[in-house]
Order: structure tokens, then C-alpha cells, then sequence
């Protein structure tokens, strides 16, 4: 009898009383964050994962304006987005490294409801051969370029006259919750945009504006196309634990991500382990997932050790062979 107690006390009793207080306590609170009508600005929105999304954005409802330096390729997703589903989207042309041009171009896209920082260039190699001016290069358009783009666009979704929840979402990377072998410039534009929104979330809740970071795998793009062309072996090897997506499953994933004003974002179900095991210290609104990162962090420390013991295991038999 009393081993039943026990037994029904740790098993039943002590989680669901783990599962009321993570209710109360969890922050910030749920919210939902309609697109429907609203003026979504994707920055990137004129290839891969940036078009997906303002596709399906605009196919919801949403008013969707896209952003990228290259007019021609603007002005192809345009057209595709609108053969796909009739509805016409903005596009405006600006480098997101210029914080002028940055700053004219929210401008001309009127007031935001909710803005992707979706831009991002990835030009892997090992440290050493890399010039400065590469790890400069995706500095500047991953991390700086969304400094710019919320700098500028801050002001006008804090004074909004309409007071309901708005968003800002940033693309990170699986990239940006572990650092992986040909990404050292790449991985740290992505972990610093972690920094970044953990921080910001804090400091702009109290206008209903709430951070979401969306964490994609390998996701087949123009961008990885090219990525692919001189990506090292080992880089190639370790971000395939992972496997990869098609463009449409990641903005799905991000849009309702965005929607439900998650974070922290996973995209596959990979993706969703390395955000319970790299949850840290980051804000949770949902007590059930909070209840599972509480669960399960200890396992999948152990699981993280694993895959640190597979991809150090492929790094020495490519040294070996080298030789
Ligand atoms: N594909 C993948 O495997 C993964 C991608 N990601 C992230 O997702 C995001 C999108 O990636 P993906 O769809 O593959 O990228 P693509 O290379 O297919 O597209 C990149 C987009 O960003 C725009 N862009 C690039 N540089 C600038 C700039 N300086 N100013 C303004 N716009 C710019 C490009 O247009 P233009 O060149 O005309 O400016 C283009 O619209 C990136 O942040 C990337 O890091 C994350 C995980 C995996
Ligand atoms: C504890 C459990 C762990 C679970 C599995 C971990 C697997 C991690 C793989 C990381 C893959 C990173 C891909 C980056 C893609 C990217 O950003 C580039 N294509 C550039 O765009």
C-alpha cells in the first residue's frame, strides 16, 4: 500500500503539480499574433525560404511587402507570388547593411505589424582560409543587418496607433544553437542574433511586441545551391545530422511559429531536440513545453554528448585520411 502511494505520488501527483506551477509561472504570456490584413516585411523575401514565406503569408491575408538588394529578382518573386496566388505584393530594393538606406526603405513600406529579418548569406570554410573580408561579410548582413532593421523599424511599431500584438521575427540557423566545423563567421552572426533577441524581448514586451527566432535546418534554397559549391566535406557531413527541408515546410513552420508568438522556433523534429536541449535561460510562454525542456534536458544532454562523439569521430577519420 504504501509503495502504491509512493508510486502514484512520483508518477502522477508530482508531475502535474511540476505542471501547475510552470503554468503560473511561465514568461512572457501566450499571445497569439494574427497576419490576416496586417503588413508583414520579409527581408529576403525575394528567394528561398524569405519567398516561401511571403507567399504564404500573403495567401493567409497578410499584406506583404519584400525586401532584397536585387531589383531583378524583386521583381521574378513578385511575379511568381502573384501567378501562385493572385494577390500582388510590395517590393523595395535596399542593402540591409546600409542603415541610410535601411531606414528609407521602412519608410516607403509604411508602418510593420510584423517584421522577418529573413536576409542572410552563409559562405562556409575553415577559419583559416577565410578571408577577413568574408567573416566581415556575413557579420554585417546576418547580425548587423538586423540591428539596422529593427532599429529602424522600432519606433514606428512602438507608437502604432492600432495596439494589438505585433511581432519581430529573426532568422537564426540550427547553426545559431550549436556551432558546427566551416561556420565559425556564419555560427557566430547566428548565436549573436540569440543574444540579441533574448534581450530585446525583455525590453519591448511592454509595447505587445514579441520576439520569435526561427532555427531551420540544411533547406533547400538558391542560397544552399550555392553554398554547396564550396562547402568542406566536414561541414557537409555534420549539418547532415540534421537532414534537410524544402523551402515551404521551413515558412510553414516559421509562420506559425510567428503566429502562435513562439521564441524559440525548431523546424524538424532534430530541430525541436536542440531547442529543448539549448533552451538555457531563454523565455518559454508555453507551460507544456516548458514542462518538457524541464523533463527532458538531462537526456538530451546526453544525446548532445552522442552526436559531439559521432561528428569529432568524422573530423578525426577525415584528418586520418588526409594523411
Ligand atoms: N538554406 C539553408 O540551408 C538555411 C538558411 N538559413 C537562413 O535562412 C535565411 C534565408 O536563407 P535562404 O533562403 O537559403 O537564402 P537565399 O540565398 O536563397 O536568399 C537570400 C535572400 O537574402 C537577400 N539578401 C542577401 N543579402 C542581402 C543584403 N545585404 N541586403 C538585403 N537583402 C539581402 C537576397 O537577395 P539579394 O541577393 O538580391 O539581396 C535573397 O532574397 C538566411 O538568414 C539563412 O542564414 C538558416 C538555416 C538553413
Ligand atoms: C540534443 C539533440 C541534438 C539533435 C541533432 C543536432 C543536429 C544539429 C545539426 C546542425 C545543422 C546545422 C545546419 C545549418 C544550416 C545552415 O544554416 C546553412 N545551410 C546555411 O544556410
Amino acid at each position: 500500500m504504501a509503495d502504491l502511494n509512493l508510486f502514484l505520488l512520483s508518477l502522477i501527483v508530482l508531475p502535474l503539480a511540476l505542471l501547475a506551477f510552470l503554468s503560473l509561472i511561465v514568461r512572457p504570456h501566450p499571445v497569439k499574433i494574427p497576419i490576416k490584413d496586417r503588413h508583414v516585411l520579409i527581408t529576403g523575401g525575394s528567394s528561398g525560404i524569405g519567398l516561401a514565406l511571403a507567399q504564404l503569408a500573403a495567401s493567409e491575408g497578410a499584406r506583404v511587402s519584400i525586401l532584397a538588394r536585387n531589383r531583378d529578382k524583386l521583381e521574378d518573386a513578385k511575379q511568381a507570388i502573384l501567378l501562385a496566388t493572385g494577390i500582388e505584393v510590395a517590393v523595395i530594393s535596399a542593402d540591409v547593411r546600409d542603415f541610410a538606406a535601411v531606414k528609407s526603405a521602412v519608410e516607403e513600406a509604411g508602418p510593420i505589424d510584423v517584421l522577418v529579418c529573413n536576409q542572410g548569406v552563409f559562405v562556409p570554410q575553415e577559419l583559416e582560409s577565410q578571408e577577413m573580408e568574408e567573416v566581415k561579410f556575413m557579420m554585417d548582413v546576418n547580425l548587423m543587418g538586423t540591428f539596422h532593421l529593427i532599429k529602424a523599424a522600432l519606433p514606428e511599431m512602438r507608437n502604432r496607433r492600432e495596439r494589438g500584438p505585433t511581432s519581430i521575427a529573426i532568422m537564426s540557423s540550427q547553426a545559431g544553437q550549436v556551432g558546427i566545423y566551416g561556420y565559425t563567421a556564419y555560427s557566430a552572426s547566428k548565436f549573436g542574433l540569440r543574444g540579441m533577441a533574448e534581450a530585446l524581448q525583455q525590453e519591448v514586451i511592454a509595447d505587445n511586441i514579441h520576439v520569435s527566432l526561427i532555427f531551420p535546418p540544411d533547406t533547400e534554397t538558391p542560397g544552399l545551391m550555392e553554398e554547396n559549391k564550396r562547402r568542406p566535406q566536414l561541414t557537409s557531413i555534420i549539418a547532415g545530422s540534421s537532414g534537410a527541408m524544402k523551402a515551404n515546410e521551413v515558412a510553414k513552420k516559421a509562420l506559425d511559429g510567428i503566429k502562435s508568438g513562439s521564441f524559440m522556433v525548431p523546424c524538424n523534429f532534430e530541430g525541436l531536440l536542440l531547442s529543448i536541449a539549448t533552451a538555457g535561460l531563454s523565455p518559454q510562454r508555453s507551460f507544456l513545453m516548458a514542462f518538457v525542456e524541464v523533463i527532458g534536458v538531462g537526456i538530451l544532454r546526453i544525446a548532445g554528448l552522442c552526436f559531439q562523439w559521432n561528428w569529432y569521430g568524422s573530423i578525426e577519420k577525415w584528418h586520418a585520411q588526409k594523411k
